[in-house]
């Protein structure tokens, strides 16, 4: 890291340490403790006792992840964890994952909504992610899952996405032989895919549309840090009015941007009403939807499209793009497996002409490529917190009502228990593509299980895959001169490499003109 680097970390950590006190004095003068929570009889599960008020807060590691993992080495499989007034409860064993998010399901589907998220999702209650799940969250999980993001949902815009890939390829061509930010590229596609698939070309020309792109890569990674960043509001729920490190303030901009967005695009849409050439697009569905108020049981409302935008913008891109660059890396770093996806792009697709979306099903160890990339580098570490509405019991340990649960599928998915060689990056441990998880223990969830599962797993697989197809179907990958492949990790709510992949494109396909053919 530069000095300006370092200083900028130094003054967050500050400003992060100076809340924390200024919390705790201000949680001591103005709130009266309340008592344990309902007995019940059963004991809170182990875990670090902590410092008075600030709870363990003090010894939190930036990498959650890891620091989750030896604590659960120390205290065991379910673990307890004050942070300021907020208890955290962390699971670590593919029995107990199954028991909170299979067994106990609905018991512990509710979420614990950060402040910066509340301020992101309309106030909570409108989208999907942090909604609790009841009539609205249903009508908004399948008004998505349905219309937008079911296999077959996904094949009405097949067009799209090759369009997109297409637009791609060109690009990476002629940029052959100059480095390229593989992750940065991989998410713009993603945007424009989810972007395109969403709102159809009512944002106009193509320059248009990567300016739109453009924009909404820096606002979903200012997002992205604002529900990573600790914050004392999260830490001392009764605090939050004050807002002590402005994180609500920033996020209200960030929802602000957002929205505006939107709104520009939603209005675009409604003047062209009368134009018959206007798109059958999931905007166009969700506008219908709005119109008629929503399905009896639950209202849709003007809040709920743009926040259900937002949930696919925010939720579909990165933790896209971030799989397909770590993919990318632990290829380029293993010959052997990188020559096996060549070996069988080579037998399916040939080098005279381009992968489509077709050929996918017939790649088989890249897909054990992509298991195994999610595998080791889970896009949510510890997927999205849930929460129990009301006290639970889990392995003979109380699970107090509102208090936050964390899978940490990041430790699941390398404990030695359950895989052999854990560390190793081996995708043959997922051929046949049956093998090598026990579905009903629950070792292998990166989409998470249960009724809060990811809503997008189907353009998930469906993107990674095609990806991954094109960058290695049409190009040889080299790191720049002097480059080292560095795999450090970077813990945020969706986990990133901490430094970006580099690397050089060189066109391998047998004509040059099919890089430029249309789709
Ligand atoms: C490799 C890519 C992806 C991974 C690894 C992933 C993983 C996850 C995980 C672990 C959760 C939380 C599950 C839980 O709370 O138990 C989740 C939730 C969600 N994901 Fe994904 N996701 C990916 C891509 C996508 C895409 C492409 C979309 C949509 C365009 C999407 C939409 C959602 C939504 C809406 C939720 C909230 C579900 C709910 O709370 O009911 N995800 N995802």
């Amino acid at each position: 890291m530069d000095a300006a680097g370092t200083s900028t970390t130094t003054t967050t950590t500050l400003l992060l340490y100076a809340s924390l006190l200024a919390a705790a004095l201000l949680y001591l003068l103005f709130v009266v403790r309340r008592g344990r929570g309902g007995g019940g009889g059963l004991p809170l599960p182990p875990g670090p006792r902590g410092l008075p008020v600030v709870g363990s807060l003090l010894s939190l590691d930036p990498e959650l992840h890891v620091y989750f993992a030896r604590l659960a080495a120390r205290y065991g499989p379910i673990f307890s964890i004050r942070l300021g007034s907020k208890l955290g409860v962390v699971i670590t064993s593919p029995s107990l994952a199954r028991d909170v998010l299979r067994d106990q399901d609905l018991a512990f589907s509710s979420r614990d909504v950060p402040d910066a998220a509340r301020s992101i999702s309309y106030g909570g209650g409108q989208n999907i992610v942090w909604n609790p799940v009841g009539p609205t969250w249903r009508l908004l999980r399948r008004v998505c899952v349905r219309e937008m993001l079911s296999p077959a949902g996904l094949d009405n815009v097949h067009g799209l996405r090759a369009r997109e890939f297409r637009a791609t390829l060109r690009h990476l061509r002629d940029h052959g032989g100059k480095t390229v930010d593989v992750g940065a590229q991989m998410f713009l596609t993603t945007m424009n895919v989810i972007t395109g698939t969403l709102w159809g070309g009512s944002v106009g020309s193509d320059s248009e549309r990567a300016a739109v792109g453009r924009e909404f890569k820096d606002l979903v990674a200012d997002i992205t840090e604002m529900l990573g960043a600790p914050n004392v509001s999260d830490f001392f729920p009764a605090l939050a009015r004050f807002d002590l490190q402005g994180i609500r303030r920033k996020s209200d901009v960030l929802k602000e941007r957002f929205n505006q967005m939107f709104a520009r695009i939603i209005d675009k849409r409604t003047s062209n009403n009368n134009d018959a050439n206007t798109e059958a697009d999931f905007l166009e569905y969700m506008l219908k939807l709005e119109k008629e108020g929503g399905d009896g049981k639950a209202a849709f409302t003007m809040t709920n499209v743009k926040a259900l935008l937002m949930d696919m913008v925010v939720g579909g891109t990165e933790t896209t793009s971030n799989t397909v660059e770590w993919a990318m890396a632990e290829l380029l770093r293993d010959p052997r497996a990188l020559a096996n996806v060549r070996e069988e792009l080579d037998a399916v697709v040939g080098t005279d002409a381009l992968v489509e979306e077709a050929h996918l099903p017939r790649l088989h160890y890249l897909h054990a490529v992509l298991k195994e990339t999610l595998r080791l580098h889970p896009a949510l570490p510890l997927m999205v917190p849930h929460c129990p509405a009301a006290d639970a019991a889990v392995a003979g340990h109380r699970v107090p009502a509102g208090c936050r649960v964390f899978v940490n599928v990041w430790a699941i998915h390398r404990d030695p228990a359950v895989w052999n060689d854990p560390l190793l990056f081996l995708p043959e441990r997922f051929l046949p593509l049956t093998d090598g998880a026990d579905e009903g223990e629950l070792d292998y969830i990166p989409f998470g299980s249960g009724r809060r599962i990811c809503a997008g797993i189907a353009m998930a697989e469906r993107m990674t895959a095609y990806s991954l197809a094109m960058l290695l179907q049409a190009f040889d990958w080299d790191l720049p001169p002097g480059a080292e492949l560095d795999m450090t990790e970077k813990f945020a709510i969706v986990m990133k490499k901490a430094t970006p992949l580099l690397a050089v494109p060189k066109p391998r396909l047998s004509n040059p003109d099919l890089y430029y053919a249309a789709a």
